[in-house]
């Protein structure tokens, strides 16, 4: 019998190279409708006091339940006092939106961290400690510093009031993909110069609006030798460029933070994720729409002189002259930073006193922050003019901090050692700037009254701060090292 040939069939071709968005992004698609608008599931929701309470009313008034309890996590983080939680929460409106929080998590059998609970902190603190953030996952919260999660390579933003309903009924949302833009940073940073120098640095080349429509993938050697505090830092701040989230591919470093954290998989299940894990970088040959390169070497200590947080320079430049801005729009937005913040043109940024500091926050309040803190003030006092606080970003980060011995480093060089909470990042508790204060900040918004009404806020990192704090005006970290 003759044998005919079998044709060779040919092999598929290969995927398309995808980044690391496209990855987490395809894998979440529930439904794709014809003009790209996609249901996406969400994996985790974290649920705080300011923008829950109506989400929390919808489904009561649907008579529906929240989806996946055991999928969320709620604590109270803006509203909670900072000195004393044993008297409860003084303000009023503070309370009430705490006692509603508390009340409705009760009702739908939400996770909740109490106000006394170690593990409650900052949505975005929280959140990675527990290991509730992970790779390849959705993770959204009703707080636009949801992109803090994304250091893990996980796709994590910020959403609406309503879409938290929409969440805790399908745990799904109704979503446009982005657009991919890479921002590499090659080289290792020099001494002084810290992930928040980095952030700052690259917002002040994008611009508040150069990341609208993208999802920010930050890569590059000096993201690479970051730990996950500093790679937090800077997903945290993406909001501030425009973007809709910040992502880092995660490797060894991630890896080894999220072993053994209470909600990270455990034995068999943890192997399995890291094989998955492992697939999530983005492909070579994967096409980004828009790339930014940044070389370390140049990036030195930063602070912001204005009201945007792209209004940042080095540390020994000089407030900026609104008659040499670029453009007509800019020399008015500087004109009017510049009164607002009452400062002169040509005034050196070391000489700007400050009255007041503040370390915490999501963008800082780590214990990485607090130790590199402590550092500088350790042996040192606040000068007398200046009234300076440490806000840790949790109960843990308190706790290990204390453990450490950073609070005794900080009380005897004259700072204010308080409980874990937003506090004076934008000042809905007790916790605000006098009208023409002055503050050295290491939270990520420097806009009109973020820290009390008619108060001023130079951003700038833990370092940064504590040196500040020391000198009594703003000052170069590189000068205390
Ligand atoms: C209160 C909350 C909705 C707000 C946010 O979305 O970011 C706050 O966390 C902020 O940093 O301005
Ligand atoms: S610390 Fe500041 S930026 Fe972060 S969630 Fe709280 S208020 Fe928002």
């Amino acid at each position: 019998m003759a044998t005919r040939k079998k044709a060779a069939v040919p092999p598929p071709p290969p995927p398309p190279p995808r980044t690391l968005f496209e990855k987490i992004w395809d894998s979440h698609v529930v439904h794709r409708q014809d003009d790209g608008t996609c249901v996406i599931y969400i994996d985790r929701h974290l649920v705080h006091e300011v923008t829950s309470p109506q989400a929390f009313e919808g489904l009561r008034m649907a008579h529906r339940p929240v989806r996946r309890p055991e999928a969320t996590i709620a604590l109270a983080d803006h509203n909670t006092p900072t000195t004393d939680l044993s008297l409860g929460i003084p303000d009023e409106e503070s309370r009430i939106q705490v006692e509603t929080l508390e009340k409705n998590v009760a009702e739908f059998g939400v996770p909740y961290f109490g106000l006394q609970d170690p593990r409650r902190g900052i949505v975005h603190v929280t959140g990675p400690e527990q290991g509730f953030t992970l790779p390849g996952t959705t993770i959204v919260c009703g707080d636009s510093h949801t992109s803090t999660h994304g250091a893990f390579g996980a796709l994590a933003f910020g959403i609406g009031t309503s879409e938290v309903e929409h969440v805790l009924a399908t745990q799904t949302l109704i979503q446009k993909p982005a657009k991919n833009m890479r921002v590499a940073v090659e080289g290792s940073l020099p001494l002084g110069v810290t992930a928040k120098d980095v952030i700052l640095a690259i917002i002040a080349k994008l611009g508040t609006a150069g990341g609208t429509g993208y999802v920010i993938e930050y890569a590059g050697r000096a993201i690479r030798e970051m730990t996950m505090e500093g790679r937090m830092t800077v997903c945290n701040m993406s909001i501030e460029a425009g973007a809709r989230a910040g992502l880092i591919a995660p490797d060894e470093t991630t890896f080894q933070y999220l072993f053994g954290r209470p909600n990270a998989p455990k034995g068999g299940a943890w192997d399995l994720a890291l094989g998955q894990w492992r697939r999530l970088p983005s492909d070579k040959g994967a096409h980004f729409d828009a790339q930014i390169d940044l070389n370390a070497s140049d990036i030195p200590p930063m602070v912001t002189w204005g009201t945007s947080p792209q209004d940042a320079l080095p540390i020994t430049d000089v407030v900026p002259d609104p008659a040499n801005a670029p453009d007509e729009a800019r020399r008015e937005a500087w004109t009017r930073s510049l009164a607002y913040m009452g400062l002169t043109p040509g005034t050196k940024l070391v000489d700007v006193p400050v009255d007041r500091v503040f370390i915490g926050s999501c963008t800082n309040g780590r214990i990485e922050d607090l130790r590199a803190a402590a550092e500088i003030v350790k042996g040192r006092k606040v000068a007398s003019t200046v009234s300076a606080m440490v806000v840790p970003g949790s109960g843990l980060v308190k706790a290990e901090a204390e453990k450490e011995g950073l609070d005794k480093i900080f009380l005897e060089a004259g700072f204010e050692w308080r409980i874990q909470g937003c506090s004076m990042c934008l000042a809905m508790n007790a916790d605000r700037l006098e009208p023409g204060q002055r503050c050295a900040s290491t939270s990520n918004r420097n806009f009109e009254g973020r820290q009390g009404r008619g108060g001023r806020t130079h951003l700038l990192s833990p370092a940064m701060a504590a040196a500040a704090a020391i000198k009594g005006t703003l000052a170069d970290v590189r000068d205390f090292q």
